[in-house]
């Protein structure tokens, strides 16, 4: 099997290092900028003038960039479009909630939708790129409605689902789509709809979801699609936590304790770095704090604790994510994990418990690339 597979290297591109200036000044830029009226980019929500515009970027020879995205943005996406400004002059946002990858018991209904902010952080983001002297900006955002996404069929969630879809087995069965099984389709789907209307020469997509990554990645090699496929670091917060659109939903306590995944994986990442190769050596750290923090929540009275399930923490081949005994140290592996923060118990009074009042799970992923040595 690993015969077959391509070496990690052909997995990670060099990334340029960017100069961040001052994201500081960014918040004071967003609250100018959302009192003005019209963004520095254009909006498009149809294929026509987006495609006028992908077709004047290419008599210009000027190279595209796109940056997908379900909006509620935070400083995870802002760098991936930095990276692709630094990288194209040109970049464009799409901004989409695609039905398609949620199960039908997930949280499209409530998936938050901030699209004033994003608009003014993006426009705010021209600003800081153009004073840094990048080369590149962001020249459209494009936020499509579900009926020019799913001209034909309404968008389907159920297995098997009727309509045109992208499959790409067994990648999407894995992980991630073990327990979210519509997930990779309606990805791979929605990313090929995106790819087709833009016809981008690079695409920009987050660590963070790194089973998407290599996804994606697969789904332009089997489909010859000339397209480069760029991944940026996953952006944190001071203390580790992935920054998500979802960590609205969390809350205080949740918000604490979620933490266990990132000091997980951080813990079976010390073991790679000592020299052990094993997985056993390199798992059990990871799950012996997560049980030592399941556990002393269970002693905790419920109006303080915050519950939470593993569901997954995986050493994984970079390429086919299957599980691996141990780490060929010229492949390196993915270590990746994600757990499930059950509703809050027994919430207090003005208790910060979260958008939507703390009372449905909330699924957190993370991960780390143990690169090749
Ligand atoms: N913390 C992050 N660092 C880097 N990239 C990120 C981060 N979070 C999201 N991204 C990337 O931004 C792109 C758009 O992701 P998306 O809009 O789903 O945001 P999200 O924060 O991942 O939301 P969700 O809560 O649904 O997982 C994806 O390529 C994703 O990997
Ligand atoms: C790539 C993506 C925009 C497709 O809807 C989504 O999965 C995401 O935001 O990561
Ligand atoms: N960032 C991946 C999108 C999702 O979880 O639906």
């Amino acid at each position: 099997m690993a015969s077959k597979l391509r070496g990690f290297a052909s997995q990670t591109h060099l990334r340029k290092t960017i100069a961040f200036p001052r994201p500081s000044d960014l918040p004071s830029i967003v609250k100018r900028l959302s009192s003005t009226s019209s963004p520095p980019f254009e909006i498009f929500r149809e294929p026509s003038p987006l495609r006028t515009h992908r077709h004047a970027a290419l008599l210009s020879s000027r190279s595209v960039a796109l940056v997908p995205t379900m909006g509620a943005l935070h400083d995870g996406h802002l760098s991936l479009v930095r990276q692709a400004a630094s990288e194209n002059p040109e970049v464009i946002v799409s901004i989409y909630v695609n039905p398609t990858q949620f199960g039908v018991n997930e949280d499209l209904a409530t998936y938050p939708k901030t699209w004033e902010s994003d608009i003014a952080q993006l426009s705010a983001l021209n600003e800081e790129m153009k004073q840094n002297g990048l080369q590149g900006k962001i020249t459209a955002v494009f936020a499509p409605t579900t009926g020019i996404m799913y001209p034909t069929l309404p968008p389907s969630s159920e297995i098997p689902g009727v309509g045109s879809f992208v499959t790409i087995t067994p990648l999407a069965s894995l992980l991630e789509g073990a327990s979210r099984p519509v997930f990779f389709r309606g990805v791979a789907t929605v990313c090929m709809k995106l790819f087709n209307l833009v016809q981008p020469d690079r695409v920009y997509f987050g660590q963070k979801d790194v089973q998407q990554t290599v996804v994606i990645k697969r789904m332009v090699e089997d489909f010859h699609l000339p397209i480069d496929v760029r991944i940026g670091p996953t952006t944190r917060e001071k203390d580790g936590l992935a920054m998500s659109s979802r960590n609205v939903y969390l809350g205080a306590r949740r918000r604490k304790v979620g933490l266990v995944l990132s000091r997980a994986l951080k813990a079976a990442e010390e073991q790679w770095v000592k020299g052990n190769f094993k997985r056993g050596d390199i798992l059990w750290p990871a799950n012996a704090l997560a049980d030592e923090w399941a556990r002393e929540q269970d002693e905790i009275p419920a109006k303080e604790r915050a519950r939470f399930e593993v569901d997954y923490i995986s050493l994984a081949d970079p390429n086919s994510l299957e599980e691996i005994e141990e780490i060929d140290p010229a492949r390196g592996a993915v270590l990746s994990g994600a757990i499930k923060m059950m509703p809050v118990e027994e919430g207090q009074p003005g208790e910060d418990c979260g958008l939507g009042g703390g009372t449905g799970p909330v699924r957190l992923i993370d991960n780390i690339i143990l690169r090749p040595r």
